[in-house]
């Protein structure tokens, strides 16, 4: 049986209103368990506020050794020093991340429900490719839905990691880990977790240790 650890991606609120506020909350969550990348996706910002917090958290990020991600932009992600960029199928393809960032920096591809889109992600040099949505979310209007068994054939089949995301709460992520992804991507199971922030990154890792994948 190979080992397999599923980890925990935070994906920040599409909105920070009070940046040092949300840095205090990032280094208590940081803090409580393991997490393996924190996306920066900051939807509708200016260039100049983007780089502000990349600015404000990334000693954060590198003190915890957690992988800043940045959203959308390869361009921006370069320039500020992130350790990667997520694009969607929509943003940038993964070659043109890639030739931006160079061979050391972290590449995540959008796929929704698509093994093709994965493939072709996967050729093209990206590290990992992001699968969804499982469960409704409010955190975004999504329009793919995707059913867990994609997590399961890409797990059996392909070396590079898988990332489910989209409605992943404390109920919903055993089933998640249980079909085969390596990260569960989380946005508002952590930051609208009722306990806080903390809380929720403790109680995920509580369920990641006791929850196995289920394909081998
Ligand atoms: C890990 C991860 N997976 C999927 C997405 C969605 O990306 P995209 O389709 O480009 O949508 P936006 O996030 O840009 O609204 C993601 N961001 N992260
Ligand atoms: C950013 C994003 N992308 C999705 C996709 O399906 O590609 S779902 C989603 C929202 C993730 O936030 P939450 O954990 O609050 O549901
Ligand atoms: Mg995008």
């Amino acid at each position: 049986m190979t080992d397999h650890r599923c980890r925990l991606y935070l994906i920040t609120p599409p909105q920070i209103d009070d940046l040092e506020a949300f840095a205090g909350l990032l280094e208590h969550a940081l803090g409580a368990g393991d997490v393996a990348a924190l996306q920066l996706r900051l939807k509708d910002a200016s260039d100049d506020r983007i780089r502000e917090a990349v600015d404000r958290l990334i000693p954060i990020t590198k003190a915890r050794d957690v992988a800043l991600i940045l959203n959308d932009r390869p361009d921006l992600a370069a320039a500020t020093g992130c350790d990667g960029v997520h694009v969607g199928q929509d943003d940038a393809t993964a070659a043109s991340a890639r030739r931006i960032m160079g061979p050391g920096a972290m590449i995540g591809v959008t796929c929704h429900d698509s093994r093709h889109l994965a493939m072709e992600a996967a050729e093209a040099g990206a590290d990992y490719v992001a699968f969804g949505a499982f469960f409704p979310t409010s955190t975004k209007t999504v329009v793919h839905r995707a059913d867990p068994e994609i997590l399961t054939i890409w797990q059996q089949t392909m070396e590079i990691p898988c990332v489910a995301i989209g409605g992943i709460t404390l109920e919903t992520a055993p089933a998640m880990i249980e079909a085969g992804a390596d990260f569960l991507a989380v946005s508002a199971g952590i930051w609208s977790f009722s306990e806080g922030a903390a809380a929720a990154v403790r109680e995920f890792n509580r369920v990641l240790q006791a929850t196995q994948f289920r394909g081998y």
